[in-house]
This record gives structure tokens, C-alpha cells and sequence, in this order.
């Protein structure tokens, strides 16, 4: 029998409160609405602002909710009006939504989009202000308008990419988020030129996309920076050329780069979310030129400084969100980079594991030899 139309009710990993382990629940997932897509989720990554919204950091966290970002799927059904995608598309759900219609998509100037985000802030759908998921009738929050920490999500229609139907669903899935913040924080916010020298503080699955973006953009010097030695031996093969441990210095680590440097880097990237960090990675850049881009997501109440003789001295402190590519325009492109072999995915992936299986995959994210983690639906 067809499921259009009908409630589903099918497995998902509850948040029921602030760091309790997650709960595999049966949850009722809603019909869409107009605007709406009902998405199967196959395939689901976690990535640290899963962990960073359970810790209780996150000032958008709600409980309880259904979190997950990082994914792809097959349409199920869509709701009236929605004409991107039918039944059988093959999707990636995109926190980062792209209406191509508002103030932000027609700026020309960011990827960030107005249309839904009021409502996926706090964890509801656009066209009712509820959410589409509950329990025996008590609703469960979205999460980032994705909630892919379920069998079936429903996101908005604007916040759903179309990519092609053979790409493996089970590597893909990346791409809707760490790997394109990297590689995007270079190619796009940083703009790094050939012949640059750059600097990444933390070599996560982001701070390695950020070295593989630098190495395609033609660096001369990509120097890798983190607390874990062991970090080094993977980030060579994703193109970083020197490592620095700041535990081995005595010296403030903004110092011992530019000694290394004549002076400082021409682009530093923050992919941690430490804001110590933030500031050692903006006066490490070099005087006159030196662009330091945030990538890393802060607690609540965490605030960034620095002496503003850093920025009159003609440094430059930028952020980025999902790498400012446009979501639904350039996620399928990504995808096609990947089929073509010219971005790497696989080698991100470190553990793959099953949905019953998601505490394990939370504990293995924080024990330093897991970069992504992808778990079948
Ligand atoms: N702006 C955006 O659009 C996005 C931001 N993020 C954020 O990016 C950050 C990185 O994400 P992942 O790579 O998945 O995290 P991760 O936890 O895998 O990597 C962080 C790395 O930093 C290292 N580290 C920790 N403290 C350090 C210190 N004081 N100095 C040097 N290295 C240190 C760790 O050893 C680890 O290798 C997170 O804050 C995440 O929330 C993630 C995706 C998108
Ligand atoms: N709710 C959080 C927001 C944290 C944040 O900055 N998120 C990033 C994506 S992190 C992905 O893994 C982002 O793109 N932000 C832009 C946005 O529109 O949310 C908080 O308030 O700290
Ligand atoms: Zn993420
Ligand atoms: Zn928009």
C-alpha cells in the first residue's frame, strides 16, 4: 500500500534531554505539507554540531528532537505545490536552504538564505509552525530543518538537493556538510591564490577538506596545526605539507607561525570552535594582507577578541557557513566532482555502523581516530 498521503511511523534516534543517550524510538513522521518533502533516509554522517546542539552548548538546542544533517535519501512523497523534486529523486537535505527569492539568494553576496530559517531555529516547519514528527501524539523538534537521525524527515522544499541518481547514497551523504565547509572556507570565503601559505587550526573532517581545497588551489605551504600528533599521518595525504603541535611550545602558538613564515600566513582557517583558538588564528596572518576565516562553531556566551591594531594593521577576520556554496544549486555539482574524482569523500569515511548503533558512533566521534562515521538508515 502507498504511503503517500498516510502518517509513517518508522525508527528514529530521540534527544530526549541535554547529553542523555540517544533513544531509538518509533516515531510518527507526518504527511508533508504544501512546501514540503518527505524524504526515506538512507544513509546518515555525524558530524560535531550533532554532538555541539546534545551537549547543550547549541542557544538554538531544543529537547526533545530528532538531529542528524549530514545525509541522503530517496523522496517519498512531496507535499502541494512542490515542483523541484518528485517521488524517486535521489536528495541530499540541506540545513543551509536556497530559495533563489529572497534578500540573501538574490544579493549575489551569500548563501545564506531568509525563507525558512525563523522556523528551522526553532526546530519547527514554515507552514504551521509545528513540527512533523511525535510520539503516541507528543511532537519531537526538528533539528537544522534536516532531522536526519530518522528513517523518514520532512524538510522544507527549499532545503532539498536533487543529485544524480547513481551516485552511492552511502559516501554522497557527506557532502551535505563537513567536507563542502572545507573545501568551500577555501574556494570560496578565502579565495586562497596559488603560491599562498596557509594555516588550519584542528584537522577534523573539516580542517583535512580545508587542506585538500588548499592543495587544489595551488598552496605552497599548507601547515597543519592540532594537539593530537597522530592527527599529522592522515592530513599529509589530504595535503598538509607541515605539522605544528601547540603542547610541544612553550611559545604562543600565533608566534611560532609567524616565525615559520617571515612574518605570517596569507590565510588561516579555525575548524574547531575554540575562540583562544580563533584569536592565535587571525595574529598568525600576515600584516598588511593576512585573512583569517572562522569555521568552527562556539559555545553560547563564547565571544572572539583581539586587539583591534590586528584589523587596522590590515588583517581580515571572516566567517563561513557550509563553505558559501549555494545548497541546492552547487551540492549536485559536488556530487559530480566526486563521480569524476576530482574531490575526495571516501577517505573522510572512518567507521560505518547502523542506526541502533548511534550511541557507539557518538562515543567513537570523540575518540580521535573517527573522521566521519556513516550509518545505514
Ligand atoms: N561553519 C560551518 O558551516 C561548519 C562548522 N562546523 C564546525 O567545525 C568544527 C570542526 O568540525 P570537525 O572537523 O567535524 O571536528 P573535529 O572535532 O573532528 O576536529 C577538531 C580537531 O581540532 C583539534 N583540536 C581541539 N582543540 C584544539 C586546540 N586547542 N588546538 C589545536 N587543535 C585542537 C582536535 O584534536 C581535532 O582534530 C566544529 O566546531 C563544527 O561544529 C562543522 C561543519 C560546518
Ligand atoms: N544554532 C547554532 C548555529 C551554529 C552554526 O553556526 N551553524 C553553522 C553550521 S554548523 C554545521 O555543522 C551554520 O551554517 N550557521 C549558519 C546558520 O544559518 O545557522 C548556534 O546558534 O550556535
Ligand atoms: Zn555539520
Ligand atoms: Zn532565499
Amino acid at each position: 500500500m502507498s504511503s503517500v498521503g498516510q502518517v509513517i511511523t518508522c525508527k528514529a534516534a530521540v534527544a530526549w534531554e541535554v547529553n542523555k543517550p540517544l533513544v531509538i524510538e518509533d516515531v510518527q513522521v507526518d504527511p508533508p505539507q504544501a512546501g514540503e518533502v518527505r524524504i526515506k533516509i538512507l544513509f546518515t554522517a555525524l558530524c560535531h554540531t550533532d554532538a555541539y546542539t546534545w551537549s547543550g552548548k547549541d542557544p538554538e538546542g531544543l529537547f526533545p528532537c530528532i538531529l542528524g544533517h549530514e545525509a541522503a535519501g530517496i523522496v517519498e512523497s512531496v507535499g502541494e505545490g512542490v515542483a523541484e523534486v518528485q517521488s524517486g529523486d535521489h536528495v541530499i537535505p540541506c540545513y543551509q536552504a536556497e530559495c533563489k527569492e529572497c534578500k540573501f539568494c538574490k544579493s549575489g553576496k551569500t548563501n545564506l538564505c531568509g525563507k525558512v530559517r525563523a522556523a528551522t531555529g526553532v526546530g519547527v516547519m514554515m507552514a504551521d509552525k509545528k513540527s512533523r514528527f511525535s510520539i503516541n501524539g507528543k511532537p519531537i523538534f526538528h533539528f537544522m530543518g534536516t532531522s536526519t537521525f530518522s528513517q523518514y524527515t520532512v524538510v522544507h522544499n527549499v532545503s532539498v538537493a536533487k543529485i544524480a541518481p547513481n551516485a552511492p547514497l552511502d559516501k554522497v551523504c557527506l557532502l551535505g556538510c563537513g567536507v563542502p565547509t572545507g573545501l568551500g572556507a577555501v574556494w570560496n570565503t578565502a579565495k586562497v591564490e596559488s603560491g599562498s601559505i596557509v594555516a588550519i587550526f584542528g584537522l577534523g573532517t573539516v580542517g583535512l577538506a580545508v587542506a585538500e581545497g588548499a592543495k587544489t588551489a595551488g598552496a605552497s605551504r599548507v601547515i597543519g596545526i592540532d594537539i593530537d600528533s597522530r592527527k599529522f599521518v592522515t592530513a599529509q595525504k589530504f595535503g598538509v605539507t607541515e605539522f605544528v603541535n601547540p603542547k610541544e611550545h612553550d611559545k604562543p602558538i600565533q608566534q611560532i607561525i609567524v616565525d615559520m613564515t617571515d612574518g605570517g600566513v596569507d590565510y588561516s582557517f579555525e575548524c574547531i570552535g575554540n575562540v583562544s583558538v580563533m584569536r592565535a588564528a587571525l595574529e598568525c596572518c600576515h600584516k598588511g594582507w593576512g585573512t583569517s576565516v572562522i569555521v568552527g562553531v562556539a559555545a553560547s556566551g563564547q565571544e572572539i577578541s583581539t586587539r583591534p591594531f590586528q584589523l587596522v594593521t590590515g588583517r581580515v577576520w571572516r566567517g563561513t557557513a557550509f563553505g558559501d556554496f549555494k545548497s541546492r544549486s552547487q551540492v549536485p555539482w559536488l556530487v559530480e566532482k566526486y563521480m569524476k574524482k576530482e574531490i575526495k569523500v571516501d577517505e573522510y569515511i572512518t567507521h560505518n555502523l547502523n542506526l541502533a548503533e548511534i550511541n557507539k558512533a557518538f562515543d567513537l566521534m570523540h575518540g580521535g581516530d573517527c573522521l566521519r562515521c556513516v550509518l545505514k538508515m
